[in-house]
């Protein structure tokens, strides 16, 4: 393990996974087995390894709400059950966190952020958010086009939608606008754009990364969000923010992305900050493209974690 010190995890640094096969944020099936393959790949042994203490007491359950009795709300596709999913994570996240330990949620997709999110700030009101991601799942209940809920966690966190939705009433809508930043983005709707316009959030697309290369932006970046370096840090890390030749298993994958290295660096410097309390690790989806893509995409998710834990190159 590296010589960094966490100013925020109590010693023996443990985390604690959570582990969430649920995909009812979006429409394609298999990213529920995201963190069975995840955890099948060996990847709390790397973290014993890495000299974390970790606990894991089998994947987080829930029960399913059926289609049936979960209609479109508006244009939210099965918006009761990705609340309740969502709702049982952030109690879960919220627990560990006050505990001291860092929750390491494996998607599962990322509508379940809106559940580790509003766990982290119940724990750490003053953390700010470090989304990496080739979509900003910013859209709201108007401005959707797709309905699927993976596209908006971001909205609801920050209490984005003009009309409340009871179903969703248990977010503390806690995030402003100054406490995120995005690495990544380069697939962006245009009602999205104009939220990004209108609420000043702070993003490195693609175009910034290439501009500027990956340390400058993760420096931009911090210094954004955490200009002192003294404020905890969720890190919600989607799969696709990576190029699709790099992580393929993904239900919406976008040409134009990260490298492996830019995608490790991130996690790396996020890391050395001794600042982060929470880790998400989404869209995974074992389903999806040949089994060597499969176990590529899986090997890199459980290596970024570990850079994002204190691996080091040397
Ligand atoms: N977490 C993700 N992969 N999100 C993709 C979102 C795509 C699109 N913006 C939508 O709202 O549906
Ligand atoms: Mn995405
Ligand atoms: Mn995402």
């Amino acid at each position: 393990m590296s010589p960094i010190v966490n100013r925020f995890l109590k010693a023996p640094m443990t985390a604690s996974v959570v582990g969430c096969p649920f995909s009812g944020g979006q429409p394609r099936l298999g990213v529920d087995k995201g963190p069975i393959h995840l955890v099948e790949a060996g990847l709390l042994d790397q973290l014993v390894g890495l000299d974390w203490k970790v606990n894991f007491d089998g994947h987080h359950q829930f029960e399913e709400i059926t289609a049936a009795n979960d209609p479109p709300i508006g244009k939210l596709k099965n918006p009761r059950f990705v609340s309740k999913v969502c709702e049982s994570v952030a109690k879960v996240v919220e627990g560990h966190a006050k505990k001291g330990e860092l929750p390491l949620t494996l998607g599962g997709d990322h509508s379940l952020a809106m559940g580790t999110i509003s766990g982290t700030l119940a724990a750490h009101p003053d953390a700010c958010v470090i989304w990496i991601d080739a979509h900003a799942d910013i859209n709201t209940a108007e401005t959707t086009d797709s309905g699927n809920i993976h596209g908006m966690p971001v909205s609801f966190l920050m209490g984005l939608n003009s009309q409340t939705i009871p179903e969703f009433s248990w977010v503390n809508p806690a995030l402003k606008p100054d406490r995120i930043v995005y690495i990544g983005l380069r697939d962006v709707d245009q009602g999205e754009k104009r939220i990004l316009k209108e609420t000043g959030i702070k993003a490195f697309s693609m175009h910034e990364v290439d501009k500027y290369g990956i340390g400058k932006v993760v420096e931009m970046a911090l210094d954004h969000v955490n200009p002192k370096r003294d404020r905890p840090i969720h890190l919600s890390f989607d799969v696709d923010a990576l190029d699709p030749s790099v992580a393929p298993s993904t239900g919406t994958p976008v040409r134009g992305g990260l490298t492996f290295r830019e995608g490790h660096y991130i996690c790396e410097a996020i890391w050395e900050t001794g600042c982060l309390v929470a880790l998400d690790l989404m869209e995974v989806n074992p389903s999806l493209e040949d089994a060597d893509s499969v176990q590529q995409t899986v090997a890199v998710g459980c290596s970024l974690v570990r850079s994002a834990l204190g691996e080091t190159l040397l």
